[in-house]
């Protein structure tokens, strides 16, 4: 004890901490002699745009998880109960759930540029697919969608419905990137590259479903008939039994353009969406993209079977097919997300332009520029479209429980300021480049613009190889 005074009599300054210590311990409040908290990953000091049932913006907020889900939003005060092994400073800068690409064929990208300024039907049966057939392989697929999923991280999308051939590629390729997806085999009545009859297609996505459908952390495996005007009602009949029989997703084109409406009144009588009811196609977890032929009584119909709805204003602008009734569509209780569509048809798989687009199409066209607000616009590319692609459970905003799947954004740029309202912002004039960071899943895919899961070289030279055997491809 002695020993003990004398050296407090030393050093002055112990005596000092040892007191203030004891002082601090008895003025905390319940709340503050909280333990600490040790997380994976803290992110702090941005602005959290939550997405939540209320839509709170948290100025100087917080954002922890653990694992791959969040555990807790918050304001900066309320973080300094958690310790973490990675923390991420977000001063000055905007934190948002990823952005969700409804609806997209990923190995596409190999064909951008290809084909423009062309309408769907021409540019599919001249262009597209004489240019599949060709060309897509399993390799080819692998490195489309290798390309896809680097320009997606570099874009803020965390999550994608696809439909294409060689899903199972997709997949895997999709996996190795740390991407969550909604994957979609295609079925068709033709032959395509992966299967001759659409028999053999639906057998290859019965193979596909059982191999990724109990609970994969980032794929859902889906089935996806193309369009009602490729796939007859038989076919679709049996994607829907398929689908149901497994529980999964269930993708297709529907009501896309004119020459789509024309064809199905003169094979079946009824326009398209009155024709994929009475063949029973519609049902759980139908996505269902572009629906852009609609009359105002269909929307019950869709309504009725809870049908996502997926609006692609790029690629419905340059393929001229025409402008969804969207303000419609969501008035009538649907939910309606948003889409790129492939890389052939829009020609990027960028979501900031995407909203950029949605926004403006629809004011011009209704000359009224109260139509789909910033606000409404944010929601279709997050939480509205998780409710599209009905995954609303589990991601489209951040909120304790919900997957990890977030992307920082810099706001700070001169074209982005003075920043009065952060989803103006961040729907007119924040462009893909200011993505800075990406988690998916509570993995780290990008970080300050540095990409950890691709390799960017390589896929640039594999690219370049893909680009000179396609163009050889054509001319023969
Ligand atoms: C079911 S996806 C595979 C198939 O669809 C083709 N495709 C790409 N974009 C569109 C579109 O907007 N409408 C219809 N079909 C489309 C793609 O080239 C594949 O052949
Ligand atoms: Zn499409």
């Amino acid at each position: 004890m002695s020993s003990l005074h004398s050296r407090l009599k030393a050093f002055p300054s112990l005596t000092f901490i040892l007191f203030w210590l004891l002082a601090s311990a008895l003025l905390l409040t319940p709340g503050q002699m909280r333990a600490t908290t040790t997380v994976d990953l803290l992110v702090r000091g941005g602005t959290v745009v939550t997405m939540d049932a209320q839509r709170r913006i948290i100025p100087d907020g917080f954002l922890a998880v653990q694992g791959n889900r969040i555990v807790a939003v918050g304001t900066a005060a309320e973080a300094g109960q958690y310790r973490a092994r990675t923390v991420i400073e977000a001063s000055g800068k905007a934190v948002l759930p990823g952005l969700i690409n409804a609806h997209t064929h990923v190995p596409m990208t190999l064909f951008r540029g290809l084909a423009d300024d062309l309408a769907l039907q021409e540019w599919l049966t001249k262009f597209i697919f004489p240019a599949e057939a060709k060309n897509v392989t399993r390799e080819m697929v692998r490195a489309g969608t290798r390309l896809a999923c680097l320009e997606m991280i570099r874009s803020g999308t965390t999550c994608f419905v696809d439909m294409y051939y060689f899903e199972d590629d997709i997949a895997d390729v999709t996996e190795a990137a740390g991407l969550r997806a909604i994957v979609g085999q295609t079925i068709i009545d033709f032959p395509v590259p992966d299967a001759l009859t659409p028999q053999i297609g639906l057998a290859q996505a019965e193979r596909f479903i059982q191999k990724y459908k109990t609970g994969h952390p980032l794929i859902t495996p889906a089935v996806a008939p193309h369009a009602p005007y490729t796939c007859a009602p038989e076919t679709l009949i049996a994607c829907r039994k398929l689908a149901d029989k497994h529980g999964v997703p269930l993708v297709i084109h529907l009501a896309e353009a004119d020459t789509e409406t024309q064809t199905i009144l003169e094979r079946y009588g009824r326009r398209p969406i009155p024709h994929v009811e009475r063949v029973g196609v519609l049902g759980a977890r139908t996505i269902a993209a572009h629906v852009i032929q609609t009359q105002p009584d269909e929307y019950a119909i869709l309504k009725k079977y809870n049908v996502g709805i997926v609006h692609c204003p790029q690629s419905n602008m340059k393929l001229a097919a025409g402008v969804a009734a969207v303000p419609e569509m969501r008035a009538a209780g649907l939910a309606v997300g948003l889409g790129t569509d492939g890389a052939a048809s829009n020609n990027d798989l960028d979501l900031f332009e995407e909203m950029d687009t949605a926004a403006k199409l629809h004011k011009v066209v209704r000359r009224d520029p109260t139509v789909l607000p910033a606000e409404t616009i944010l929601e279709m590319a997050t939480i509205e479209g998780a409710r599209a692609i009905h995954m609303a459970d589990r991601i489209g905003s951040l909120e304790a429980g919900k997957l990890a799947d977030f992307i920082i954004v810099d706001v700070s740029n001169p074209r982005q300021l003075p920043n009065y309202q952060l989803a103006s912002t961040l729907v007119y004039a924040t462009k893909s480049s200011d993505v800075e960071t990406v988690v998916v899943n509570g993995k780290l895919l990008m970080r300050d613009r540095r990409i950890l899961t691709l390799d960017e070289a390589a896929i640039r030279r594999e690219t370049a190889t893909f680009r000179k055997r396609i163009l050889e491809s054509l001319q023969k």
